[in-house]
């Protein structure tokens, strides 16, 4: 293969975004009466009103022609003056009763549609909240953010407009039908020989339209989340030069997106000339036939004006009823995606009246705990491990030894495979999450920091403290200096992810949050980026102050914190291989010996 085409298809392959396989769903009750149960809480209230407004609306309009019908046979070409200054208020008055009918079934519609939309909404993001870390273990950001807003607005069309239209339609449609058959039967039967041409042509090439737009849908997706990607990751671009490959890859997403495009766009184009087409047949037949029928008396020139005008109106229900059933089988693929998030249990399960932990006073127990993300594949192979309260616990080991597992399983992220964990004797399992977590404090490597100022950010660790408690928290471990330095001290806005602090700051800020918080067990995993020496020792000192009289567990990075602890405990491939203090374990010459003069023998090269 040339290097070119190499390169090309290097590109094309380095991305892979998972799309949304089924984009529509045939359709399915038990997804409408799901959606129902979320309309029956506003049914009662406004439907009533609604359905009342619904007919009047239609009614009125139905009622139109046949006063014009009336105006022009009775009044118009007899040159009664009088009656037809009559019809024609009549006509203003019916537009009236439409108007204000239709106002208000558009107010009502709305109303009980965004209360939906919002109460799915509600449920979908406090349901995610709930949900184990396994189910985010299996699925990009991405495709729940997607979940949470494109498919929730994809069902608001639905419900606002879309049912509501529906029976405007069949009741117009079913009303024009009885008249134009009552009025004169034969040139009723003989316009409706276009209705199912037109029906055909408005469901088939709706639904192909439909499909069309959603494969540009689907590139457009792409595009975003390939957008979101590289912005993301502009720096690790930039370092390894990649901005030449990521430009050829946009193009190609570009062009193909394009491509889609112009193709729906063709499509969409030719609908309405082949539905003016169609309609236009049917106004041939009405006047070629009604001539005929004016001719032998059988109909008037009112009443052929009145089937031109319902003629009108006819195309207009049949080609919205197109459209509503090809959004339908969109909304029910929508729908069932949501539904399919919100029938997601949590793999951590709350017992069904689970006990509430006591005060912890921090005694904790690993008891032959095995663990396994995917079946079959130990993380934990039978843990062992006694904890008393107050004591500090270094965990070290090489990556992927099984560190940051055993803290997942403590703080119930996960649940044990077997075995089981106490705290002051409670198996965490029969207690409740809130009562566990509450009691166990967490500051992780990556410390994530949210939009808001810096006093938010630290009183996330304790919702109802006082500023001068979030300032004590931050003074207790060093932060306080480098803040009040800042342009606005505390309240310094930082955006997502605090990317304008420095890593060291960052670490300090999440410290003050768990201080704040005041759990009485600590888990802290240690940054490993490099931070100048003056930070490290701050870093230390409120990492004492954090510690006091807690039960902690530490991810030891650093060799100041793993000589300070109370025990180490050193983990190879799943399994506890040594444990002692700092001393001990030196003596021992095991696999900590090995780590300590490895790191040793780094930082002598780097120094
Ligand atoms: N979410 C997950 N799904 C599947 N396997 C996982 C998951 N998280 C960790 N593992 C696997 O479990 C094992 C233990 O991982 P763990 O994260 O506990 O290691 P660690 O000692 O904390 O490593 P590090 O020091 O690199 O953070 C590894 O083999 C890892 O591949």
């Amino acid at each position: 293969m040339p290097e070119d085409s190499n390169q090309k298809q290097g590109v094309q392959h380095r991305f892979v975004y998972q799309d949304d396989v089924q984009i529509e769903k045939p359709f399915d009750w038990t997804q409408i009466r799901r959606l129902g149960k979320y309309i029956k809480p506003y049914g009662r209230q406004l439907l009533p009103v609604m359905i009342v407004m619904m007919c009047v609306g239609a009614l009125s309009k139905l009622f139109i022609p046949l006063i014009i019908s009336f105006a022009i046979d009775k009044a118009l070409l007899v040159g009664n003056g009088k009656l037809l200054a009559l019809s024609v208020a009549g006509i203003l008055a019916l537009y009236l009763i439409q108007w204000v009918a239709n106002t208000y079934r558009i107010r009502y519609t709305n109303t009980i549609g965004q209360r939906v939309i919002y109460d799915l909404r509600d449920d979908l993001f406090s349901h995610i909240q709930k949900l184990s870390f396994n189910f985010f273990d299996k699925r990009p950001a991405g495709s729940i953010l997607v979940r949470i807003v494109n498919y929730v607005n994809s069902l608001q069309d639905l419900l606002t407009n879309g049912i509501v239209n529906l029976l405007i339609d069949c009741v117009q449609l079913t009303g024009i039908i009885i008249i134009l058959l009552i009025f004169n039967f034969k040139l009723g039967a003989a316009i409706m020989i276009t209705v199912p041409i037109m029906f055909l042509v408005s469901t088939k090439l709706r639904v192909a339209i439909r499909r069309a737009w959603q494969l540009v849908q689907i590139r457009t997706s792409r595009i975003n989340a390939h957008l979101n990607e590289c912005i993301q990751g502009i720096k690790v671009t930039q370092a390894f030069t990649q901005e030449k490959e990521n430009i050829a890859f946009f193009d190609h997403m570009n062009v193909d997106n394009t491509k889609h495009w112009n193709r729906a766009s063709t499509m969409n184009q030719s609908f309405n000339p082949i539905i003016e087409v169609t309609g236009a047949i049917g106004y041939c037949i009405l006047f070629w036939y009604g001539a005929y029928l004016i001719q032998q008396g059988e109909i008037t020139v009112g009443l052929l004006v009145a089937f031109a005008n319902y003629i009108g109106n006819f195309w207009e229900p049949i080609n919205r009823l197109g459209q509503m059933y090809s959004n339908l089988l969109v909304a029910m693929a929508s729908s069932e995606r949501i539904f399919e998030f919100i029938d997601e249990q949590p793999s951590v399960p709350e017992k069904k009246n689970p006990s509430e932990l006591p005060p912890a006073k921090g005694d904790i127990r690993f008891e032959n705990v095995v663990f396994e993300y995917e079946p079959g594949r130990r993380a934990l192979k039978g843990l062992n491990l006694d904890v008393s309260a107050g004591q500090s616990i270094a965990l070290v080991g090489h990556t992927g030894s099984g560190k940051s597992t055993i803290i997942n399983l403590l703080c119930r992220f996960y649940d044990v495979t077997s075995g089981s964990i106490t705290i002051d004797g409670h198996d965490i399992r029969d207690v409740s999450l809130n009562s566990l977590r509450s009691q166990v404090g967490i500051v992780l490597q990556d410390t994530f920091i949210f939009s808001g100022t810096i006093r938010d950010n630290i009183r996330f660790g304790r919702l109802n403290a006082t500023d001068e408690e979030v300032e004590q928290a931050a003074k207790a471990v060093r932060a306080h200096d480098f803040i009040a330095k800042l342009p606005s001290g505390y309240d310094t806005e930082v955006q997502e992810r605090g990317n304008v602090l420095s890593m060291g700051q960052r670490q300090l800020i999440s410290f003050a949050r768990a201080l704040l918080a005041d759990p009485r067990i600590l888990i802290l995993d240690e940054a490993t980026a490099s931070i100048d020496t003056e930070t490290e020792l701050k870093i230390q000192e409120a990492l004492k102050t954090l510690l006091k009289g807690r039960t902690s567990f530490i991810i030891a990075h650093r060799l100041s914190t793993i000589r300070g602890a109370d025990n180490i405990v050193v983990m190879d491939h799943g399994e506890l291989m040594e444990m002692g203090d700092h001393s001990q374990l030196m003596e021992h010459k095991g696999i900590y010996h090995g780590l300590i003069q490895a790191q040793y023998k780094f930082l002598k090269e780097v120094i």
